[in-house]
């Protein structure tokens, strides 16, 4: 059974059984996110409760940092739909609103009882803050737990190289190009999604012809060239390719990204289709070059970098 979705927690029905309900942003839905919401599952499933997810949208920061958001590794619909593959039950989007954000940390536990009677154990990562200035902690929240009778469970981090992996420290990754090691805190290859659109058909003419998707994620990766992995449902399994991430310097100067995408092999895409980039790993930064010729050059090593990385050279 696919999740079931909830926009707010009021417009929340669900069936009267214990509730294990994961909490938090999520953004970008890495390795320690999914430690926190398997602990869910895995409860719910052996006491014959119920495991959801209840996620924030906006981010908080966007009402009380306007100037300077968090800028979002996920755009909200991919969120959801890794929240929903994770195996829960039910997915609660509750809308950040300036009523929400004045909620005392003391209130919240009430808040959510109100609206989810059968609440049982919350789950979060050890550090989660909550409630009005991030005040309430994980003490905190044991102790309103044990007033209303509820279990907490905070789950330790996850680390990786010996640091514990954050959304943060994700972010750094992809603004650095470090897209591996931005891989390994994921736990699955950071991917761009989008309908391919005609571009100035110059490509062909290049000898690199390419499949171009629009993409403006909030945290944008840094612009360059990368060996990726294009699949789409067209056809199946994954194709090799070299893209390039940016606003072509060369050609164009535009001021939205763009990736371009030459596969190394065939292609079965064309314009229309749906297609998923995985990005896999970074061959270096996008460049304003003086000709098409030198670009075109420039490309012809790219290529070679990318065949050399998938060992097809
Ligand atoms: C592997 C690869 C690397 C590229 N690198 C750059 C670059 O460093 N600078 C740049 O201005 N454009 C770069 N481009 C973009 C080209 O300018 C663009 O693909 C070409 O002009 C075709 O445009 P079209 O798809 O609109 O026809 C690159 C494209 C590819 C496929
Ligand atoms: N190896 C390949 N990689 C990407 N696209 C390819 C490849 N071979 C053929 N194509 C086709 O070429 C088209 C892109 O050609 P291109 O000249 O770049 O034009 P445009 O960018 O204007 O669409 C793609 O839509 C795809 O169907």
């Amino acid at each position: 059974m696919p999740a079931v979705q909830f926009q707010n927690i009021e417009n929340t029905r669900l069936p009267a059984k214990p509730l294990h309900l994961a909490i938090g942003m999520f953004d970008g839905m890495h390795l320690g996110h999914r430690a926190v919401i398997d602990m869910a599952i895995q409860s719910a499933r052996r006491s014959g409760g119920l495991a959801g997810v209840l996620t924030f949208a906006p981010h908080p920061t966007v009402l009380l940092r306007p100037d300077n958001p968090t800028r979002l590794i996920c755009n909200p619909g991919t969120k959801a739909r890794l929240l929903v593959e994770t195996g829960v039950d039910f997915v609660i989007t509750q809308q950040f609103t300036p009523e929400l954000a004045q909620v005392e940390a003391e209130d919240f536990i009430p808040l959510l009882l109100k609206h989810l009677p059968r609440l049982n154990t919350i789950y979060v990562g050890e550090n989660w803050r909550f409630g009005r200035g991030r005040r309430g902690d994980m003490a905190m929240l044991v102790a309103g737990a044990k007033k209303h009778r509820l279990t907490v469970v905070g789950v330790s981090h996850v680390s990786e190289n010996g640091k514990p992996i954050s959304s943060t420290r994700i972010r750094a990754c992809l603004e650095d190009g470090e897209i591996e090691e931005a891989n390994i805190m994921l736990g699955y290859s950071y991917f761009a999604e989008g309908t391919v659109m005609p571009g100035k058909a110059l490509g062909r003419d290049l000898g690199y012809p390419t499949l171009n998707i629009p993409w403006e994620p909030g945290l944008r990766p840094r612009l360059g060239v990368y060996a990726v992995e294009v699949s789409g449902e067209k056809a199946p399994g994954k194709y090799r390719a070299v893209a390039n991430y940016g606003l072509r310097p060369t050609v164009e100067n535009s001021t939205q990204p763009r990736i371009e995408a030459h596969l190394l092999g065939p292609c079965p895409f064309t314009g229309g289709d749906q297609i998923r980039v995985d990005w896999l790993r970074f061959i270096r930064p996008e460049m304003k070059f003086a000709s098409v010729d030198e670009l075109t050059a420039q490309i012809a090593k790219d290529r070679a970098k990318a065949e050399a990385f998938f060992d097809l050279a």
